[in-house]
């Protein structure tokens, strides 16, 4: 009689992939070798990922380094706060504080958010540069260009909560035009007035009032040249007078989504005559930033668009991103604040954009801001 075979049941296999060589090595030096202390000694890592905000994360890179305070909300919000990444490895506090003991220079260089450099293996802090402190070409008017909703009044807060918090009202003065009321946040700070205490805002609504403000303009510009009548400026003039204990203040106009104007044909060509005034007199001190909706030349005259030396792009379609950057090599991810930015050099990079302040929802980010507002020291 034949036996029944016996098949015994085989334990489970489970594939394991060999470890490479050089994988086996990497893991063992890490774990000898912690991350700190390769940093210690001037050795870096793979940089870490842009921080990338989310409907519960929306908020994971700020400005200024929370307070007391902002751990409040936080705590409030039920947000850990050491998850926030700050751009500026300071309070704002503190920032406020240097700015009136310390002999500070003039700087259009501003903080935004983090650049990703794979090339350079770097992620690092995000400059935009209005003046262009390492020579003409390092910097020039900044162009903010991104679909409905994608960031753009986001991006002027944080550079005006930036520059309002480094700046006293004596060295920094702005003028703003923006048609749909993103920025009332900082409408009563001093830096927004000249000498006379005329304030320089407008919404355009009318002709009137775009009228208005556009001869404010050019009389605190004339002002500014009748200051130094024999002056021959180039780019670290207004930084020598500074040193010298002359604090003449920098300039900067804000032009908000300028392609609402372009449908009035009177109200653009002035417009675009008071661009190029500020765009021709950067050397004196005087700076643009532009947002807009639409990057066509019905919109934006291709006069200005080619004098944008830096350009940021946000949620752009196929079409704009072309014209604006060119061919890319990749296309950012649908994420709130992560943009494209071409910069004098024309180099492309991608970016991830900080947020003015802490902040589950857009109206508590918009009350933080409003609180930081409040007490800044005049
Ligand atoms: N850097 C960022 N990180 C996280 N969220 C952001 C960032 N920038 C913008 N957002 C969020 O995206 C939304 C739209 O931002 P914002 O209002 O600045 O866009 P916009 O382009 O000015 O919009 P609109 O076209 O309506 O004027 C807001 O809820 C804002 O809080």
């Amino acid at each position: 009689m034949m036996q029944t075979p016996v098949i015994y049941k085989t334990p489970p296999t489970t594939v394991i992939r060999p470890h490479m060589l050089f994988e086996a090595a990497i893991e063992r030096i890490s774990a000898a070798y912690s991350k700190e202390n390769a940093k210690q000694d001037g050795i870096y890592y793979w940089p870490d990922p842009l921080p990338t905000p989310t409907y519960e994360r929306p908020d994971p890179l700020i400005l200024f380094s929370p307070e007391d305070e902002d751990h409040n909300h936080a705590e409030m919000e039920q947000v850990q706060v050491k998850e926030y990444q700050a751009i500026i490895p300071m309070t704002r506090g503190e920032v406020l504080e240097r700015r009136s003991r310390e002999n500070i220079k003039p700087s259009m260089q501003i903080p935004l958010g983090l650049i990703d450099k794979p090339e350079e293996q770097v992620r690092d802090t995000f400059l935009v540069d209005l003046h262009g402190a390492a020579g003409a070409l390092t910097g020039g008017p900044l162009l903010v260009a991104g679909a409905q909703h994608s960031g753009k009044a986001t991006v002027l807060q944080t550079m005006l909560l930036w520059l309002t918090t480094r700046f006293l009202p004596g060295q920094l003065r702005c003028a703003v035009i923006d048609p749909f009321g993103e920025l009332d946040q900082f409408h009563g700070l001093p830096h927004f007035y000249n000498a006379n205490g005329d304030l320089l805002w407008t919404d355009g609504g009318t002709e009137e009032q775009l009228t208005h403000f556009i001869n404010n303009i050019t009389t605190e510009l004339q002002r500014r040249r009748e200051a130094f009548p024999n002056q021959h400026w180039n780019t670290h003039t207004l930084s020598q007078l500074w040193s010298q204990g002359i604090t003449h203040p920098q300039f900067l106009l804000i032009i908000s989504n300028y392609q609402s104007f372009a449908e009035r044909i009177s109200a653009s060509m002035a417009l675009k005559k008071l661009a190029m005034t500020i765009i021709e007199s950067r050397t004196a001190g005087n700076y643009l930033v532009i947002t807009t909706s639409e990057t066509g030349s019905r919109y934006i005259p291709p006069e200005i668009m080619s004098k944008c030396s830096t350009k940021i792009g946000l949620a752009l379609n196929d079409q704009q991103r072309n014209e604006l950057f060119g061919r890319t090599p990749f296309i950012p991810e649908a994420i709130s604040g992560r943009g494209l930015i071409i910069t004098p050099e024309r180099k492309v990079h991608q970016v991830q954009l900080a947020l003015p302040t802490t902040g589950k929802s857009e109206s508590l980010r918009d009350e933080h801001l409003k609180n930081e507002l409040a007490r800044t020291i005049h």
